[in-house]
């Protein structure tokens, strides 16, 4: 039998590809992507960074495995330090203000990916919620490995793309793996199955986190 984050990475790999198709992820690569759009998905994701950071905590609460504990509360205290440091920088180089950043108006797909995830906690269960995380750690890992080859010609990008190939952050990755499958270990074929879902679903979101900054998606029809 194959692990479960194997059958995960294989049912959500048509949502993965069209991740690594995406126009956005393209154009951050060649540095056609406009910058309007670079800095609508860093305040995206900045509501999406709290709320992941938070879920870690929420999520380490309710789990007995110490080891897996321990994981999920040092993702609670922050995000890793390097993407920390890195996001701050952006933000100042970018010169989105605090004030920007109390105005912007959080994008439906950005509430929806945030929103599925507390679901998985709250109306399923510890298990599933580290089942939705795990997207976002090992979609941007293998997007960092895959764009760091050839690189971006504008700097910013570059910074972005470095910071999901570090080895920390592949650590991170590796980990986050190897609990996801150590938690499945214990579930049951219809809780193995819901973890997969979740994993599926939360990767249905990645992929739209791109389509919704690539578009500036708003709360209306007209786009
Ligand atoms: C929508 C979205 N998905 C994933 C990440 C990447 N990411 C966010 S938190 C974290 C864990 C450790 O820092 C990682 C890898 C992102 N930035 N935005």
């Amino acid at each position: 039998m194959s692990t479960i984050t194997t059958q995960m990475r294989q049912q959500a790999d048509p949502l993965w590809q069209a991740s690594f198709n995406h126009p956005f992820i393209k154009e951050l690569a060649t540095g056609h992507l406009p910058m309007a759009e670079f800095r609508y998905y860093l305040k995206q994701d900045r509501f999406y960074l709290q709320n992941f950071a938070t879920l870690h905590g929420k999520i380490a609460d309710q789990i007995d495995d110490p080891a897996v504990k321990k994981f999920l509360y040092a993702g609670a205290s922050g995000l890793n330090d390097s993407e920390k440091e890195v996001r701050t920088d952006f933000f100042q180089q970018l010169q989105i203000t605090p004030a920007e950043i109390q105005t912007t108006q959080i994008a439906p797909n950005a509430y929806n990916y945030v929103s599925h995830m507390y679901h998985e906690l709250y109306v399923g269960s510890p298990r599933r919620a580290c089942a939705a995380l795990l997207p976002c750690y090992w979609l941007y890992n293998d997007l960092g490995k895959r764009l760091i080859k050839a690189g971006s010609p504008v700097k910013i990008y570059q910074a972005f793309i470095e910071t999901y190939d570090s080895p920390e952050f592949t650590t991170a990755t590796n980990q986050m793996i190897s609990i996801v499958d150590r938690l499945a270990e214990k579930a049951d074929s219809d809780e193995r199955g819901a973890m997969i879902t979740a994993f599926v679903r939360s990767s249905y979101y990645e992929l739209h986190f791109w389509e919704m900054a690539y578009r500036q998606q708003k709360w209306s029809l007209a786009n």
